[in-house]
């Protein structure tokens, strides 16, 4: 286990180098490989984060936080467990009285960030609680760029099954196939699923296959 935590410990110390100008991104996406994959422990990765977040030099902060950031993106409730904790939101909100501008602006974006992606997950509430109270407290959180609203965007809803058409009934067979919905996930014909959307509040950029009632109400979002 140790050798190959040893992977993670090297490519964290990669990615939060003083050395570095920019962002190391082959190292933050190993980093997050070695988390999904169970190469490391979510709670030792964290730690070890920590404390490269806790260290003086703000570049070497930055890394850490940019690291930190990508792991909650890419690693699923492994990492979310960790960072949803009300030990790590009092160590970031510690950091945030105690650092210098870019490494306080970047934490106060994440825990905005974390706030709205977790806010109908009541396992992870520390973060909320930690960004309304944070908000009572005065401080000012910067304005959510698009990139995270696009992050924050809610799960679609999973795939229903049946036998019919959800619409107009007709019975699935070896013609007539099976179509899902994006929007509302409902199993539908292809007559009653024909059209294409955007989802936007889910994150779906491109166009996918929308039933015929979803494709109105998603058009009217649109125009509104
Ligand atoms: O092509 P089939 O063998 O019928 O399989 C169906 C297609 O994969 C449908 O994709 P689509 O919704 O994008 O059409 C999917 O919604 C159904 O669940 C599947 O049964
Ligand atoms: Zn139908
Ligand atoms: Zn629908």
């Amino acid at each position: 286990m140790f050798g190959r935590s040893s992977q993670f410990d090297k490519a964290l110390e990669k990615a939060t180098s003083q050395l570095l100008l920019e962002p190391d991104w082959d190292s933050i996406l190993s980093i997050c490989d070695c988390i999904r994959q169970g190469d490391v422990q979510p709670k030792y990765a964290l730690n070890a984060i920590k404390r490269k977040l806790a260290v003086d030099n703000p570049h070497v902060a930055m890394f850490a936080l940019q690291t930190l950031e990508s792991c909650v993106k890419n690693c699923t409730s492994l990492i979310h467990q960790e960072v949803a904790s009300k030990e790590f939101m009092e160590f970031l909100k510690e950091q945030v009285k105690t650092r210098p501008p870019p490494v306080k602006e970047k934490i106060l974006e994440l825990i905005q960030v974390w706030s709205h992606a977790f806010r109908n997950e009541p396992s992870y509430k520390a973060v909320q609680d930690t960004f309304h109270l944070m908000k009572m407290e005065g401080y000012t959180f910067p304005a959510l760029k698009e990139a995270d609203a696009m992050f924050v965007a809610e799960k679609a809803p999973e795939w229903k099954d049946g036998e019919c058409c959800t619409r107009c009934r007709v019975v699935f067979g070896v013609v007539q196939r099976k179509h899902h919905c994006r929007n509302c996930g409902e199993v539908m014909c292809s007559k009653c699923s024909s059209k294409v959307s955007t989802i936007p509040r889910f994150g779906i950029e491109r166009e996918v296959r929308v039933c015929d009632s979803c494709y109105e109400k998603l058009r009217d979002k649109k125009s509104t």
